[in-house]
């Protein structure tokens, strides 16, 4: 009779078989988790797992630092990535390194958005970034996809100044399709000797179909910006956010207060001369919103067609509409629609519900509406008397009566 024991401790004639047939099965077992974990990648959920991360440290592509975050077989792996998977992961990567990176800030300005509910990100148990599945790093084969290439811009956010270009940026960047530069370039004012390589290179990639944007307030009164804009490419389109030159005039005015407390008043900054009543034109607060001067320097390098004015007051009063109107000057599926929006009531203005790359809601920061100083009605009045006449011719040369003026 066979001696009886655990097994292993008297070998018999069938133990080669099964650690044999065991053996089989480790193998089959491993093939089968390799192909799974590559058939979840294929399946574009590779970002969910914690696999190793690669060179994702560097500044932001807003920043327009060449190479980060690429592998250097990126473009020969990259090929068998169909188009919309390609897409899909640029844009996973580009929200992830949003949630981790505030937007810089342009000239003084603040160009980011403010947390509505700070300190969530990070609290115990949140879904503070790194700290879910859902906020983890992309994983190595999205990296990959830190592709496509940079563009100049097909479109350009010119002005004015105060009318609430950061605003129509934001919105506009919730849009697949879009993608824009955080900063104000500055280009075609300040940094045109450095030439379209340096300024292309500012701009994030783009994929196929994607727009790229910028946003420069100060082009709309930059005398060279028209010839400029044109040498770089005709077709370039323009948009233009209008809002009462009044109103904005103050807007600049407290911008600039905020910064030099000591500046004369608002009201004897307006007048050359108080008693004549003559205004200060050569204050930039006023000449900004002599906005049909300005207008007839871009009408001689461009189309009025090729121009669209968005009215600053509509885009807090009826976001979505604004929102429509440029979607479909730009040629952009109407994505971006009031399902985005609230208004909320704090702020005094419409916030984003979930902004590009979050789930919170955003609303603009602290330097967006701030609190105008009460200015002499008077004051106020005779401005409206000297903005009525260019006021009307603007409506004239645009087609659009935009209600200044009663
Ligand atoms: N949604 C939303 N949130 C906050 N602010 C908004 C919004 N929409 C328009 N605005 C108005 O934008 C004004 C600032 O305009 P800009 O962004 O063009 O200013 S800047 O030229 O870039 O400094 C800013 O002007 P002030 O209120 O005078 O600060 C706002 O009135």
């Amino acid at each position: 009779m066979a001696p009886q024991g655990p097994a292993g401790a008297h070998p018999s004639s069938a133990e080669p078989l099964s650690r044999s047939i065991f053996r089989k099965f480790l193998l089959m077992l491993c093939s089968l988790l390799t192909s799974l974990y590559v058939f979840y990648c294929l399946a574009e959920r590779c970002q969910t797992l914690s696999g190793p991360v690669v060179g994702l440290s560097g500044g932001g592509e807003e920043a327009g630092a060449p190479g980060r975050g690429v592998l250097a077989e990126g473009p020969r792996e990259l090929a068998v990535w169909p188009a919309a998977a390609q897409r899909t992961r640029l844009l996973q990567l580009r929200q992830w390194r949003r949630r981790r990176r505030p937007a810089r800030r342009e000239g003084g300005e603040e160009a980011a958005w403010e947390e509505e509910t700070p300190g969530l990100a990070g609290s115990p148990g949140g879904s503070g970034a790194g700290s879910s599945v859902a906020e983890a790093a992309p994983g190595t084969l999205a990296l990959l996809l830190d592709e496509g290439s940079k563009q100049l811009p097909q479109a350009i956010i010119i002005g004015v100044k105060k009318g609430g270009t950061r605003a129509l940026l934001e919105f506009l960047r919730v849009h697949p399709d879009v993608r824009a530069v955080g900063a104000e370039p500055h280009f075609f004012d300040r940094s045109y000797d450095k030439g379209l390589a340096w300024y292309r290179d500012l701009m994030p990639r783009t994929l196929e179909g994607q727009i790229t944007m910028e946003k420069t307030p100060s082009y709309f009164v930059t005398r060279e910006a028209p010839a400029r804009i044109s040498a770089m490419s005709k077709d370039t389109k323009l948009i233009v956010v209008v809002r009462d030159p009044v109103t904005r005039a103050i807007s600049d005015y407290t911008q600039t207060l905020s910064k030099r407390p000591d500046i004369p008043t608002f009201e004897s900054l307006t007048f050359k001369n108080r008693t004549t009543g003559l205004i200060d034109t050569s204050w930039s607060a006023i000449q900004i919103g002599i906005y049909a001067k300005h207008l007839e320097h871009w009408l001689r390098h461009f189309p009025i067609g090729q121009m669209l004015f968005v009215s600053g007051e509509r885009l807090i009063s009826d976001p979505a509409g604004e929102l429509g109107r440029v979607q479909d000057f730009l040629g952009l599926k109407r994505i971006i629609t009031d399902k985005h929006f609230y208004f909320n009531k704090t702020k005094g203005f419409p916030c984003l519900k979930k902004a590009e790359g979050s789930s919170k809601p955003h609303c603009l920061g602290k330097t967006k509406g701030r609190t105008h100083p009460e200015i002499d009605r008077e004051v106020v009045q005779r401005l409206r008397e000297f903005y009525r006449p260019f006021n009307l011719k603007f409506y004239q040369m645009t087609g659009h009566d935009f209600g200044w003026d009663g």
